[in-house]
């Protein structure tokens, strides 16, 4: 019979108890991941596609904006994306080049096709704790107020350094490339396109400074963030410099996008970019006038000059604007 000293089972045992470990850990590394990207497709085969409804969009206290972009950071990890990363990975062609419809300051904007058939907008940030505050005041404002003229979120992704947010696709793109369009790519917006735009716009904005407890104030009105549905609808974009505020209607803040959404009016009626009031009404965009309109268009001259009013204080708030555009905009369809 052999006989096995001491020394043969302690080397036994170690033996033994390593290769376990070793088997363990080699399981870990292949298996978990492995599982990991089954649970994520399992999500993507699972999950139901359709609109983020506000009660979904998570509650992000105010308080959060006053934080520096590291906590906030870490308040993001901890959200539940609406939509998995795979799935934007599916809908995007894993973020083809190929569709990129435009470049943002922040991130990257892909059109996407999810599993059901809908188009969106797909906004993937660049790698950056800079933008973190800017990501969740989207997620704050349009996850939870919706509005037919402010651009709908369709939904977020959050996992691991991701940042993604997901909008309902604008097949007309931005009103700023109808006034200043590349070569050969000239496109003139007809008067009534031009005044329901207008209409769309003041009671957008109109809504957010008007129809809460707090005051939420846009601060980047401009024709580069107005978006334009398959029927020419205005929806506003890109809430990244909002500020909330409590009660007063007419604080300077909501006066200057007064004076902003006056130079959009401005651009509508001239078709250009333009600022100086005294020159205004001698460069009306020449395709609008003697065709019936240049009472209307007249009006309006006179609601956006009263915005780009010089003092604040003169300027109307946006409510009043929006029920002077109202007015003219049925007077025209009892017109019609
Ligand atoms: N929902 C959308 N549907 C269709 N096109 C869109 C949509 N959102 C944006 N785009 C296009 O992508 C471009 C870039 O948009 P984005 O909002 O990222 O730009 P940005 O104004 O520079 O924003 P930011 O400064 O936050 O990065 C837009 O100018 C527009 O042409």
């Amino acid at each position: 019979m052999l006989n096995f000293g001491e020394s043969f089972w302690l080397a036994f045992a170690i033996g033994y108890v390593s290769s376990a470990i070793g088997v363990t850990v080699a399981l870990m590394c292949f298996w978990v991941p492995w599982a990991q990207l089954k649970k994520s497709k399992r999500n993507f085969t699972s999950s139901k596609i359709h609109a983020m409804d506000a009660n979904e969009a998570p509650k992000l206290p105010l308080s959060l904006l006053k934080k520096g972009n590291q906590q906030v950071s870490r308040v993001l990890d901890k959200l539940t994306s609406s939509m998995s990363f795979m799935e934007l990975c599916n809908a995007t062609d894993y973020f083809n080049v190929a569709n990129v419809i435009g470049t943002g300051k922040t991130g990257l904007l892909y059109k996407a096709k999810l599993s059901n058939g809908s188009h969106v907008a797909v906004k993937r940030l660049y790698e950056s704790k800079l933008f973190e505050t800017k990501f969740a005041l989207e997620i704050m404002i349009i996850g939870r107020f919706k509005h037919r003229n402010l651009i709908g979120l369709r939904g977020f992704c959050v996992e691991r350094k991701q940042r993604i947010l997901v909008y309902e696709f604008m097949p007309n793109g931005k009103l700023y490339d109808f006034f200043h369009p590349l070569q050969n790519e000239a496109f003139q917006l007809e008067w009534r396109i031009r005044l329901k735009v207008a209409l769309g716009l003041a009671r957008g904005l109109s809504g957010l400074h008007h129809s809460c407890n707090w005051q939420i104030i846009h601060l980047g009105i401009s024709s580069e963030h107005v978006l334009l549905d398959q029927n020419f609808e205005p929806k506003l974009s890109n809430f990244t410099s909002a500020k909330f505020l409590k009660g007063n209607c007419n604080s300077i803040l909501a006066k200057k996008d007064v004076y902003d959404f006056g130079v959009v009016l401005m651009e509508l009626i001239t078709g250009k970019k333009c600022t100086q009031t005294n020159r205004f009404s001698n460069i009306i965009d020449q395709s609008l006038l003697e065709k019936g309109f240049d009472e209307e268009i007249s009006y309006l001259v006179k609601v956006a000059i009263d915005c780009i009013q010089i003092s604040p204080q003169q300027r109307p708030s946006m409510l009043d604007v929006y029920k002077n555009i109202r007015r003219l905009w049925e007077g025209c369809e009892t017109d019609d």
